[in-house]
């Protein structure tokens, strides 16, 4: 109750207020000394004004804040008397009885005229009760617009330059309506050679500079832009690349890709155009406005009353439009998600034979976007049948006002067809002016998708900064925990649990494990692809994060069971991230890894493109090319991931002598060939995310335990 009390006792003294307030401003207008001082328009104006200030100012100091459906309210209360006196004058020559005398009738009628005003709006166009969340994201809109337009930075002169003639175009194109009147004065009055021309070059003057001025400006934009997009999706692309691995395993190829292609377009596209048109609108309203008023004041207010009509209208439409262009934009990007899985998958689609299936999905997803796109467009074209019904009334009242003006002698032919050329484009303008503001912030929806990559921190870091000059190459596991998602939500389980493991140099380490039992996630745990939830791993006794990036990707070095190649020469693929090694060492590293026979085959040698995933070689080949690449490194840690699999007899054989051939390295071979496991200096089985035995062949075989029963299970030949 006494809350109740406390809200409602402010607003009722603030109402007291103002109508106190407003009624002496309403009785102080008719004072002779006002009436003395003032014209009568400007009387009237000058009253307006302090009646929409002082109640406003009243409610601010008692309430703190104004609602926007009393702006509206105090605004068409306080401004209604003026435009009513105003459109009489003008239209009838008379004044109202309410401008003679101060009547509490009058008062009383424009109070309830402008209350029911108001009511219709709020019944029409609601106020959306703008919640915290919605507050945030127009902020935000603004935080993102401005920080793409400090992104176009060094393409400011660029853009400044199109400004320029941005304005000057605008400048140009205004004055033309008003020579077309002249000419059509000229050819319908006294007929004067001299003026008749002058009219002419001037018009043609300014058509050239209007045009020439325009193109410049849209190539001085355009160029602009596209630097601008360029340098984004380098930033983009950059960043991209820095990513943990987990971040491309959770977001869909297509996503990404459509973030550097069409958001980075969007972005700079959107934000620059949207500022351009903002800007020459305004110069050419403001330019209009001022021309138009020179011509007749009288038809320029009566135009101006379409405003608030054509807002309305645009006002419906963005919101329809906005959301279904969202809805759209969703859409399609499924679609060419969709596209996306079926190109990378073309294999696994051939082969189970569900091209069918995937045409029909696409086209599902095709059809959705359609519909949507059908109901955007009929929204449009209603909007577009209401506006056009509105500008021809607003077009034939002109006309008939028009004509009486010139009638009276007020206008002449020449000046209506100026003002109806100039009155042609205002309406457009205006509603662009109005609304632009809100387009604006909705255009950077582009921009904050990429942002929200471009801020995006790895969640696994790189900026260590160790460098040693001597590395020994001991690796240790120690009581790592691992689980692929560490969120309590998903149900991930966990693949390593208290871990431990050590790797001496000069020594081969096997691991070996039923399948699924996270061996090769070791190995990506080595890599520092993901972040071990618990324990560490450790490089030397230092941890692994600790080492520089780049050093620690030299000194360990996988080779894995399924290698990717990229596009380009043999060359180039072997020393791929290792620039500056010479063809010698090229050469030596691939003939460690049995390559440079069938290389030196190949049509150009090591200069052979190898094509797209390197799918001009064979899956041996390629295994062959990618061991090379890790030895021509010399690195400290080699790890060799199920890698015999694809080789023939021949070249493991060799591959394995070339590996035992350098006695301080450390290596680790994850592999289902006992022929190679036998070998192995110590064998660590692993099961349920632990090291269930480890020794050597001849040891575990002797102890006939997990290794001894389950080695039908773990080797693909026979022991
Ligand atoms: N990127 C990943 N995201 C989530 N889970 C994964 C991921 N990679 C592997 N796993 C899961 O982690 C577990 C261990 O996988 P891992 O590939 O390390 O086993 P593995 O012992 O190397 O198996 P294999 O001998 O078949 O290669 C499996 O249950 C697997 O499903």
């Amino acid at each position: 109750m006494a809350t109740n009390a406390a809200t409602i006792m402010p607003k009722v003294s603030a109402l007291v207020l103002s109508l106190f307030v407003d009624l002496c401003l309403f009785y102080a207008s008719d004072l002779p000394l006002i009436r003395g001082v003032f014209g009568f328009f400007t009387r009237l104006w000058f009253v307006a004004a302090l009646r929409f200030v002082a109640p406003t100012a009243v409610t601010l100091l008692i309430l703190g804040d104004f609602k926007p459906r009393l702006i509206r309210f105090t605004a068409t209360y306080s401004l209604l008397p003026a435009v009513l006196e105003t459109g009489t004058q003008v239209l009838f020559r008379e004044e109202t009885p309410c401008v003679q005398r101060t009547d509490l009738r009058c008062w009383s009628l424009f109070a309830a005229a402008s209350a029911a005003a108001a009511l219709f709006w709020e019944v029409i166009v609601p106020d959306a009760e703008e919640s915290d969340g919605e507050k945030r994201e127009k902020q935000r809109s603004r935080v993102l617009f401005m920080r793409v337009l400090r992104l176009f930075r060094p393409d400011y002169p660029l853009l400044l330059g199109g400004l320029a003639f941005l304005s000057l175009a605008v400048l140009f194109e205004m004055f033309i309506p008003f020579y077309t009147g002249r000419v059509i004065d000229i050819l319908g009055g006294r007929f004067q050679q001299s003026d008749f021309l002058s009219a002419l070059v001037f018009m043609g003057l300014f058509s050239l500079g209007s045009s020439l001025s325009a193109g410049c400006r849209g190539g001085l934009f355009l160029c602009g832009i596209s630097s601008f997009t360029c340098r984004m999706k380098f930033k983009l692309f950059e960043v991209l690349t820095r990513q943990e691995i987990k971040f491309f395993e959770t977001t869909k190829t297509g996503e990404v890709t459509s973030r550097l292609s069409r958001d980075t377009t969007l972005m700079g596209r959107t934000v620059c155009l949207n500022v351009n048109v903002l800007l020459r609108t305004f110069v050419k309203t403001v330019g209009m406005i001022s021309l138009m008023m020179n011509l007749s004041w009288k038809l320029t207010f009566l135009v101006l009353m379409e405003t608030p009509v054509t807002g309305l209208l645009q006002n419906i439409y963005d919101t329809h439009h906005q959301r279904l262009t969202l809805a759209m934009q969703d859409s399609l990007a499924l679609s060419s998600e969709a596209a996306n899985e079926v190109v990378s998958g073309i294999r696994v689609i051939r082969s189970f034979k569900t091209e069918k299936h995937e045409a029909n999905r696409y086209d599902d997803r095709l059809t959705d976007t359609r519909a949507l796109k059908t109901r955007r467009d009929v929204v449009g074209a209603f909007y577009l049948l209401a506006r056009r019904l509105t500008g021809l009334g607003m077009q034939v009242i002109m006309l008939y006002y028009g004509r009486l003006f010139i009638q009276s002698g007020q206008m002449t032919t020449g000046s209506l067809v100026s003002f109806i050329i100039y009155q042609s484009d205002l309406g457009d303008n205006i509603r662009t002016l109005t609304f632009i503001f809100g387009d604006m912030l909705n255009s950077v929806g582009a921009a904050g998708k990429v942002f929200e990559y471009l801020d995006r921190k790895p969640a696994v870091s790189t900026d260590g900064k160790l460098k040693p000059d001597q590395l020994k190459g001991r690796v240790s596991f120690q009581s790592v925990n691992f689980a692929y998602s560490a969120a309590p939500s998903n149900q991930s389980k966990t693949v390593l649990q208290d871990f431990s493991l050590e790797l001496k140099p000069g020594q081969m380490t096997a691991l070996v494990g039923p399948s699924g039992e996270g061996k090769s996630t070791c190995v990506s745990l080595l890599q520092r692809f993901y972040e071990p939830q618990d324990g560490e791993i450790l490089l030397d006794d230092e941890p692994l994060r600790s080492y520089d990036h780049r050093f620690l990707h030299q000194k360990i070095a996988v080779v894995s069971q399924d290698p990717v190649l990229f596009s380009g020469s043999v060359r180039d693929n072997i020393s791929y991230g290792f620039h500056g090694c010479s063809l010698d060492e090229i050469q030596e590293a691939a003939g460690k890894a049995n390559a440079h026979e069938f290389i030196m085959k190949l049509q150009n040698g090591y200069d052979t493109e190898v094509g797209e995933g390197g799918g001009q070689l064979s899956k041996s080949e390629k295994q062959r090319i990618a061991i090379a690449r890790a030895l021509v490194r010399r690195p400290q840690v080699l790890v060799l991931d199920e890698i015999t699999s694809s080789l023939d007899a021949d070249s493991e054989n060799q591959v394995q002598q070339a590996l035992t051939r350098c006695p301080d390295r450390t290596l680790l071979v994850i592999a289902h060939k006992l022929r190679t496991v036998e070998a192995a200096d110590q064998i660590v089985v692993m099961g349920g995310g632990r090291v269930e035995e480890r020794g050597t062949h001849q040891q575990l075989m002797e102890r006939k335990g997990s290794y001894y029963r389950l080695r039908e299970q773990l080797f693909t030949e026979n022991a």
